[in-house]
């Protein structure tokens, strides 16, 4: 599904990674871990590029638009399935439908009564939802996240992204709880530095493995 061979990635005039090899597979669910600027958000944008159709994509600001609500928000994961016109009446018009199958969404993520509220009323675990609630409604096969449970309590992110994960057959996420990336995904890769520290299925390590990735 992923690919790089010896690829060299990173930003206008600064190389993150010099010389990476990787692949990833259809059906895994991969924990990219790694101290803050190791290199997880450069290497998602990069697999994005990769499967640019194909991917829900969750960044770490959560890319909503704040003046819309809820609704709104979710139903922009999918503007592709629909013609631009029909769109435009639905996101001003919604149909009881639409209302009905995004507002089921919203409600298994704890976000009913929020429905119609604007997300700049939102706290921050409530808009990183909302980002969820828009990857899931954009029925994508691949996810792509970057930290996308870092403003909810343990309890929830762990819940979150077993109903994240459930939907999507391949999923990389960047996360920076080790002890959740072990209860939900199958692979870590590990970075640090630019470099593939740690790279092995989730029932072959323990939080002690991961633990030296960050010393
Ligand atoms: N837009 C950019 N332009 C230039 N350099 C960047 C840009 N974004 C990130 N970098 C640099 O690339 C390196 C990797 O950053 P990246 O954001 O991929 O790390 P990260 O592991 O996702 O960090 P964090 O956990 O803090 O989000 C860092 O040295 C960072 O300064």
């Amino acid at each position: 599904m992923f690919q790089f061979e010896q690829a060299r990635l990173g930003h206008p005039g600064q190389a993150v990674f010099e010389n990476l090899t990787l692949h990833i597979a259809k059906g895994e669910h991969v924990a990219l871990l790694g101290p803050s600027g190791s290199g997880k958000s450069t290497l998602l944008a990069a697999l994005r590029q990769q499967q640019a159709d194909r991917v829900a994509w969750c960044p770490q600001d959560a890319d909503l638009v704040p003046m819309l609500s809820v609704f709104h928000n979710i139903y922009m994961g999918a503007l592709d399935r629909q013609h631009s016109l029909i769109n435009l009446r639905n996101l001003i018009w919604p149909s009881r439908h639409q209302k009905s199958a995004i507002g089921e969404i919203a409600a298994q993520l704890g976000l009913a009564e929020k429905l119609f509220t604007s997300v700049d009323k939102l706290s921050g675990g409530q808009a990183q939802r909302v980002a969820l609630g828009r990857a899931i409604y954009s029925q994508r096969q691949v996810l792509l996240a970057d930290e996308p449970v870092s403003s909810v309590d343990e309890h929830q992110g762990l819940a979150l992204l077993k109903k994240i994960l459930g939907s999507h057959p391949t999923a990389v996420i960047a996360l920076h709880d080790r002890s959740l990336a072990l209860q939900c995904c199958s692979r870590v890769i590990g970075l640090r530095d630019g470099v593939i520290a740690l790279d092995a299925p989730c029932d072959s390590l323990s939080l002690a493995d991961l633990d030296a990735l960050y010393q």
